[in-house]
């Protein structure tokens, strides 16, 4: 069967684990035939990001159309936009319906500290999104208060509805910094449009989360473009990153937070069947 199309809109990870070669890992995972258009390249590893060279905004254009001349998507996700500059190209060319199903993780900032977005720039982007996937620092930044329990979560998840998003999945994986968040286990928060859901899975104590994010919301866009409605893709894309952290638990690849086992399948195959 031929594979359905599932592009990402991000930037470039030199130490693979975050990104776009995430996100690609990911879609050939799912056994999806994964496109890319690159919005910076960053100079990183497991530890820190030492450089960003921004991609000019037209270049970014250029590779959307591309694409959608010949390969176009069925789903999207974006990631690091970078720049005002290029959030603006990529919210033209969702309000030119370039592209559907669109997940977008507002990244503002790596694990390690540093900024790769701004507030404004994903603002333009959230009309256009199906899903946004903001994590609890993201989702303060956003709305300008502190997202901190599993209440504020919801209340957030709810509030960022607003920015014109259809769906939102505030994430909780940063609760590493926080045992008292971390011993509920991995909670999220979905807003279905009509209602609320807290999604609570086990809790994976490792080192190893680079890119946990990025490849959450790439594994949503891999299950929108296979048909899946969303809070099921959401269910799947949760699942699929609990066993890509339980997959690398005892890799060690770099000295840093180390990257996920994307083929971590434990025998099942990329669309989800044992
Ligand atoms: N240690 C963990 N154990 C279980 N699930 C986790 C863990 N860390 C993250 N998750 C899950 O991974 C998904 C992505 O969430 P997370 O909050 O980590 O994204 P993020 O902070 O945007 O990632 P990144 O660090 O790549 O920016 C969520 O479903 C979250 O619950
Ligand atoms: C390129 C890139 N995108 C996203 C993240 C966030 O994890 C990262 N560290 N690097």
């Amino acid at each position: 069967m031929t594979p359905p199309i599932v592009l990402t809109v991000a930037g470039s990870d030199s130490g693979a684990g975050a990104g776009i070669q995430a996100d690609l890992k990911v879609f050939a995972a799912m056994r999806l035939y994964g496109t890319s258009v690159i919005t910076a390249i960053t100079a990183q590893n497991t530890r820190d990001v030492r450089g960003i060279f921004p991609v000019p905004a037209e270049m970014v254009t250029e590779q959307i159309t591309a694409l959608t001349d010949d390969l176009p998507p069925v789903a999207v996700k974006t990631g690091m936009l970078g720049s005002t500059a290029v959030a603006e190209a990529v919210s033209v060319a969702a309000r030119s319906g370039l592209l559907p199903n669109l997940v977008v993780d507002p990244v503002l900032i790596s694990t390690s500290g540093r900024q790769l977005g701004v507030v404004n720039a994903i603002e333009r982007l959230l009309p256009y999104a199906m899903v946004a996937t903001p994590n609890r620092a993201e989702a303060s930044a956003i709305l300008g208060w502190t997202v901190s329990t599993p209440d504020d979560m919801a209340k957030a998840a709810g509030q960022l509805a607003a920015t014109g998003a259809r769906y939102v999945v505030v994430t909780g994986g940063d609760a590493d910094a926080d045992a008292e968040s971390s011993a509920d286990g991995a909670v999220d928060a979905l807003w279905t449009g009509d209602g609320l859901r807290l999604l609570r899975g086990p809790w994976v104590d490792t080192r190893n989360t680079h890119g946990t994010g990025c490849s959450f919301s790439a594994a949503i866009a891999g299950r929108l473009a296979l048909g899946d409605a969303v809070p099921d893709a959401v269910a799947f894309a949760k699942e699929y990153v609990a066993r890509a952290l339980l997959g690398a638990q005892g890799w060690e690849l770099g000295s840093g937070h180390g990257p996920l086992d994307h083929h971590g399948w434990s025998g099942r195959d990329g669309r989800g069947s044992e």
